[in-house]
Order: structure tokens, then sequence, then C-alpha cells
């Protein structure tokens, strides 16, 4: 069995690293520079960053010279969120050197779009299946999108290499992964599922890590990291086994 990848995250907004309780703007806590944080979490072992550019998934302009700035000065593996709906931003996005990036709501309105994409960049493109309950929702999770196993059988048939699974309720609220969330969508689909909303300890950690045979593959770690409800490193000695 391997073991969970760990994904902390960095979600930019105005220039600076925050985080957002169930992704609302307006809820943002401000965690300073967007790089130094990105930073620390390399020097803590991680061998993945998430990084989200909440204005450009907000429609609020964009931190795209910044998000270029950080993903140049990583040495690790670098998953880019936020704003990625078209040709431009694409281009933009994996001319950072990204590893991949994160689709959102381009897949909900731009479904042909997304499919070329995926058949010509294979698993450099993940898409990010955003819910509230079954209900997708884009724009800065402001609008419903549809089914999320309708959505899931679409790209599953166009060939999406993963996804990147969040629960709205929960994210940034440390309250807890949406487990039974992530079950039914591994049942549902055989590409590999990452994590996302609510990790708040260690156990939380180690209950996603627990789900690893089911179809689990990383865990993204947000709030509780800045929070300093526990380390990184002591996260990824959690998942090490
Ligand atoms: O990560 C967040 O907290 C978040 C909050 C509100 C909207 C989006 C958020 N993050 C990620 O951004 C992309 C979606 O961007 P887009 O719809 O493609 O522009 C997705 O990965 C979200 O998980």
């Amino acid at each position: 069995m391997s073991k969970l990848e760990l994904l902390p995250a960095v979600d930019v907004r105005d220039g600076q690293a925050v985080r957002l309780v169930h992704g609302e703007s307006g809820t943002e806590t401000s965690y300073g520079s967007p790089l130094e944080a990105a930073l620390a979490w390399q020097r803590a072992g991680a061998e993945w960053l998430h990084l989200v550019d909440l204005d450009a998934a907000f429609g609020t302009g964009d931190n795209r010279e910044l998000i270029a700035e950080v993903t140049g000065a990583m040495d690790i593996k670098v998953e880019l969120s936020g704003g990625i709906r078209d040709d431009a931003s694409l281009a933009a996005a994996l001319a950072t050197g990204c590893t991949r990036v994160n689709l959102g709501t381009a897949a909900l309105e731009t479904p042909e779009w997304v499919a070329g994409v995926i058949a010509e960049h294979g698993d450099k493109i993940a898409v990010g299946l955003d819910v509230r309950g079954t209900t997708l929702r884009g724009r800065g999770w402001t609008r419903d999108g549809g089914d999320l196993y309708e959505t899931l059988a679409r790209l599953d048939s166009e060939g999406c290499a993963r996804y990147v699974v969040t629960d709205i309720a929960k994210d940034g609220t440390l309250q807890g992964p949406n487990l039974q969330l992530l079950r039914d969508v591994c049942a549902a689909t055989d590409k590999p599922v990452v994590a996302s909303g609510g990790v708040s300890s260690l156990d939380d950690l180690r209950a996603i890590a627990g789900l690893v045979p089911e179809g689990v593959e990383g865990a993204i770690v947000g709030k509780a990291l800045y929070a300093k409800a526990f380390t990184l490193e002591e996260a990824l000695e959690a998942v090490s086994r």
C-alpha cells in the first residue's frame, strides 16, 4: 500500500496567503507572504504544494505574477488552482513549470474545452470537484454547476487523470474531513482522488490515509497547519506508515 501524499495549501488573495471559511469571500484570515509560506512547507519536507489563486477563482483579478514567482521558487511539485478556464490562463499556468493544474469552473461551464485539454495534456490536468452535498459549485463556489456523479462519469469517460474533492461545508472549518464523500467518490471512479477540506488533526490524516486502498492518493492541508494544530513534520510522520 502506498502512503498518503500531503499537499500543504497556499491560497493567495490580494497578494497575501490567506485561509477562508467555507471558501466564502470576506472570511479571510491573512498569514503573510505566500512565498514565505510555500518555502516553509518545502523546508518542512513537503513533496507537494497546493497553490491557489483565489482572486482568479472569485473573478476579482489575479495574482498571476506572484503565483509564477512562488512556483518558480519551489523544488517540489506544485498543483496550481484558481481561474484556469481558457487557453490563455492554462498556458500561463503551465508556463510556471507546475506539475499539474486543477480545473474547477471550466469543468462545469466549458466541458468541450476541458475534454480537449485532458486529451492534450493528460495527467497534467486534474479536476476539482467542489461540492455542497452532491451539487458541484463553480465561480468561487458561488454558483451551482450540476450533479457530482454525472460530472464525474462524464470526466471519467474523457480520460480525466485525477480528482481533487472538496467538501465546501468542511473547508476551513477544522471540523474533520467528509470521509463518506471520499469513499463514495472512490467507489464511483478508478482514478485517484485528492481529499480537501476539514482536516483538523493527525487522526483526521490517519483516517484519510486509511482510504488509500480505496483510491485516495493525497490530502490537502490548509487551516490546521496555519492554526498550528500540528506541524507539517508531524503530519508527514503520521502518514508515513
Ligand atoms: O480553495 C479555496 O478555498 C477556494 C475557495 C473558493 C473558490 C475556489 C477555491 N479553491 C480552488 O480553486 C479552484 C477553482 O477555481 P476555478 O473555478 O477553476 O477558477 C478549485 O481547485 C478550488 O478547489
